[in-house]
């Protein structure tokens, strides 16, 4: 079966650059020994200048002969194939220069063809799908056009956000001619709420969560049949998780309809070229489903500096307060893992509640730590976020449930207080920070460990590519 890659190396002249291999040493007290920070684009340049400006000047669209060539922007990639006032809306909230994987994933998308976007953390995948999106729907249809699938309510919100943003029109444009509606069908919702505004007036845009996606659509609430665009997002771990089975039921019925598109993204896709032939196989994706890898020589941002502590398994908590007092972040995540099921029923308070109880008590470096976790209802876990999201500065102690997706730029420094069970948790943990796609500003990423615990690390280093500096506390 023919399959088609699409990455970096083939679309651009020159070849990438290795991600720089950084000496492994000892350092203390908590001071990066980099050299000044340079920019890598993707393609393959590095550059001292101004990021945007890097990318302003290279490869400009070509233009009549004679005439001086025009910068690169998105309204360029877009101009065709996306309506005005949402390329307004656009630029207006800043995204004026494409980053590498809506420059390389555009084109292609908007030629129809159903891809598997592949991009580091931070890189941009959800303004990239969402342009698609506008491309495609047409607000004056009644019926819901795209359905974009994400894996959990805050991602869902986030996601929300952008496309009403986007689809926000000026009021004298709305009174001629109205602008997509948006729904957010997620877990922890009011179903009742969502089944009459589908009745009464089907939103263009849903975006969902499985499992209440699946309530309306056995309802007959939602009908594929009119849909023209399915994004998956995070689809790796959609396929992991609990409710594959509801996925594949959904893309199965998907599959039937003809003027369909679809789109996975993630920044981690194991054994993709293995996934886009079960999508083609599967009839998942049409035949000439595309993978666009941007940067697969280098799975995490280059802005990221990784460390790690060894410790005392007994010296965690004064092993983070020593490092939050050395680091002073102005915005930090705290990842622990999750609470086992033995421990719950041993009746043991969750390790995220005891770090944070000791947080409070001994570190005055903020006004309130923040907890985010899978347990807390849908209300507790909404006010943690907005109140994070609100706040110039913010620690949040959080489970995984923060480590996909979830877009709070302003994170600077990211603290894995237990490791992460994989690479690729490992990869997403630390894509929480770094998410200013034109800054080549350092963001930290640490790791606190146990002596034996320095070998699974290793292989993250291997796996991800990626170096860990040691630091002596
Ligand atoms: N063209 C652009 N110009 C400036 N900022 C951008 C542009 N595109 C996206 N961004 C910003 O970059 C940040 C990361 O984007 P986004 O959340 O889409 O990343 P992602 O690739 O989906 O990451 P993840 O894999 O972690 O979900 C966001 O704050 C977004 O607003």
């Amino acid at each position: 079966m023919a399959t088609a890659t699409l990455s970096a190396t083939q679309l651009l002249p020159l070849s990438l650059p290795k991600p720089s291999q950084k000496p492994r040493h000892a350092n203390f007290p908590f001071q990066s020994l980099n050299p000044s920070p340079r920019l890598f684009s993707s393609n393959g340049f590095v550059s001292n200048c101004s990021p945007i400006q890097a990318l302003l000047n290279s490869t400009p669209i070509t233009t009549e002969a004679g005439s001086e060539p025009e910068p690169f922007t998105l309204r360029k990639i877009c101009q065709s194939h996306v309506p005005d006032h949402v390329l307004c809306r656009m630029e207006e909230l800043g995204f004026v220069v494409p980053t590498p994987v809506q420059r390389q994933a555009l084109p292609t998308l908007f030629s129809g063809r159903d891809c598997i976007l592949h991009a580091q953390t931070g890189s941009g995948k959800t303004l990239t799908y969402l342009l698609l999106v506008f491309s495609i729907v047409n607000a004056r249809r009644s019926a819901v056009q795209a359905l974009i699938v994400v894996p959990t309510r805050e991602l869902g919100m986030q996601v929300t956000k952008v496309a009403r943003m986007l689809a926000t029109k000026p009021m004298e444009d709305e009174l001629e001619q109205k602008s997509c509606t948006v729904m957010a069908l997620l877990d922890g919702g009011m179903l009742m709420r969502h089944k009459s505004w589908l009745k009464a007036e089907p939103p263009t845009i849903v975006v969902a969560t499985i499992g209440s996606l699946c309530q309306m659509l056995e309802k007959h609430m939602i009908k594929l049949e009119a849909m023209r665009v399915l994004v998956i997002d995070e689809v790796d771990f959609m396929f992991s998780s609990k409710q594959v089975s509801s996925l594949r039921k959904l893309l199965t019925s998907y599959s039937s309809i003809n003027t369909r598109q679809t789109l996975f993204a993630s920044a981690s896709i194991p054994q993709h070229k293995i996934f886009l032939d079960k999508c083609i196989q599967q009839k998942w994706t049409k035949n000439d489903a595309i993978h666009v890898h941007v940067n697969p020589v280098e799975p995490m941002p280059s802005c990221l500096h990784h460390r790690f502590v060894i410790c005392l398994k007994n010296r965690r908590h004064e092993t983070l307060l020593s490092l939050l007092q050395s680091d002073a972040p102005q915005s930090a995540i705290v990842f622990v893992g999750e609470q086992s099921e033995k421990s719950k029923k041993a009746g043991n308070a969750p390790s995220a509640t005891l770090l944070i109880n000791f947080l409070k008590a001994s570190y005055e470096g903020y006004s309130d730590i923040l907890l985010l976790e899978e347990d807390m209802n849908f209300n507790s876990r909404a006010a943690s976020l907005s109140e994070v999201r609100q706040g110039g500065s913010y620690l949040l102690v959080s489970t995984d449930i923060a480590a996909r997706g979830l877009d709070l730029p302003e994170t600077t420094h990211i603290y894995n207080y237990d490791l992460p069970r994989t690479a690729i948790d490992y990869l997403h943990r630390a894509g929480r920070t770094g998410r200013k796609p034109f800054s080549d500003k350092k963001c930290s990423v640490t790791s606190i460990i146990i002596s034996k615990e320095r070998f699974v690390l290793e292989k993250y280093e291997n796996e991800l590519m990626f170096n860990c500096e040691e630091l002596i506390v």
